[in-house]
């Protein structure tokens, strides 16, 4: 399973120099942001508040989907994962992170491949530094930690093994919400397999460290993005830094709350909705004060499977707004054209195109 992910991105290489975060006390030109690199850097932020939902809430579904509907994300408690294993990963990223570079690079992502030590993969796309670093897990993670930890690699790897299961049955719970919530039912996704579990879909982890930064206002932890995921489920230490965009409210701030996850809808959960759930733009803003970590599990269906807009979704007299495609075929487009990858393919008219 591991193996498609990782041919994707092998199949289309990014060519990002490996740098350590300068100790500067002012930011140097590199590393400084402002509209022109990123035409949202200065969008204006608003004070609106993501919707958080109590999984045990017997109106789940509904409130499930008017997030999904109106924001694209939201926030979680009552997620069954448990806290002890959120306090394990957190642990495990700090301690990833805390290494020395030297440590570091020892595992660090070649230029064709997808998982280990590295800057953000969209990092290609703009011409300013973040001020982050990032490590990505896809498949079994024993071959890069045992080079982080020679002598207890053991430990961390059964983290991760934990965090995905758990993740995996979260992420499928979550589909089933919110698609539930459009009238969406079990044999209408046959890819989810004959227990309706989602078994046989495939992640990736991605934890990002964001350092104490000398001047937060002039730099970007992780430039505004869509994730080409069905979902991602983050889960955040206790320092801000995360943003969420709307067009008609501007940047709206996460604030970490204790125990809980962030979910947001990505660009493949967008597809299948024919646009209903919007494949939410966020980005990761950086402080002054506090380091902040952040643990993404970015969700997608298995690489052969053929992503198209449910027919229940679609208006008979219309067509569906975007063409079948695989995730391995998505994954391709987004190397490419990045954010634009959505509009791109709504103006296909075949998947043939894809091939
Ligand atoms: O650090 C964050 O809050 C955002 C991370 C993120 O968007 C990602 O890893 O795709
Ligand atoms: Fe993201």
């Amino acid at each position: 399973m591991s193996s498609t992910l990782s041919d994707v991105f092998r199949s289309h290489p990014i060519h990002i120099p490996l740098s350590s975060l300068p100790d500067l006390k002012s930011l140097p030109d590199s590393y400084t942001w402002s509209p022109k690199d990123d035409l949202l850097f200065s969008a204006s932020a608003s004070d609106e508040s993501l919707p958080l939902i109590d999984l045990s809430d017997p109106h789940a579904t509904t409130l499930v989907g008017n997030a999904c509907t109106t924001w694209g994300a939201f926030q979680i408690t009552n997620h069954g994962v448990p806290s002890r294993l959120l306090d394990d990963i957190e642990l495990l990223t700090g301690d990833l992170f805390r290494l020395s570079v030297h440590q570091k690079l020892k595992a660090a992502r070649l230029e064709n491949g997808v998982s280990g030590y590295g800057v953000a993969r969209i990092a290609s796309f703009f011409n300013k530094k973040m001020w982050s670093e990032g490590f990505t897990v896809v498949g079994s993670p024993l071959h890069d930690f045992r080079k982080l930890w020679p002598s207890h690699h053991l430990e961390y790897c059964e983290i991760i093994e934990a965090y995905k299961e758990h993740m995996q049955k979260l992420a499928a719970k979550l589909m089933w919400l919110a698609l539930g919530s459009l009238g969406v039912e079990e044999n209408d996704i046959k890819w989810a397999g004959p227990n309706s579990d989602f078994q046989g879909t495939q992640a990736a982890i991605q934890l990002n460290h964001y350092p104490i930064c000398p001047e937060p206002e002039r730099s970007m932890g992780l430039a505004a993005h869509t994730d080409s995921t069905l979902l991602t489920i983050l889960y955040q230490n206790n320092t801000a830094g995360l943003q969420v965009f709307r067009d008609d409210v501007g940047w709206v701030t996460v604030p970490p709350i204790p125990g809980s996850l962030v979910v947001n809808v990505g660009d493949l959960l967008h597809i299948l909705t024919n646009g209903i759930f919007p494949s939410v733009l966020h980005r990761a803003r950086v402080n002054h004060v506090r380091s902040r970590f952040s643990m993404a599990y970015l969700w997608g269906p298995s690489s052969d499977v053929m992503i198209s807009p449910l027919p229940k979704l679609v208006d008979p007299l219309q067509s569906p707004l975007y063409p079948s495609l695989t995730w391995k075929q998505y994954l391709a487009t987004k190397a490419t054209h990045f954010n634009h990858s959505l509009s791109i393919i709504r103006n296909y008219l075949s998947s043939d195109q894809f091939s």
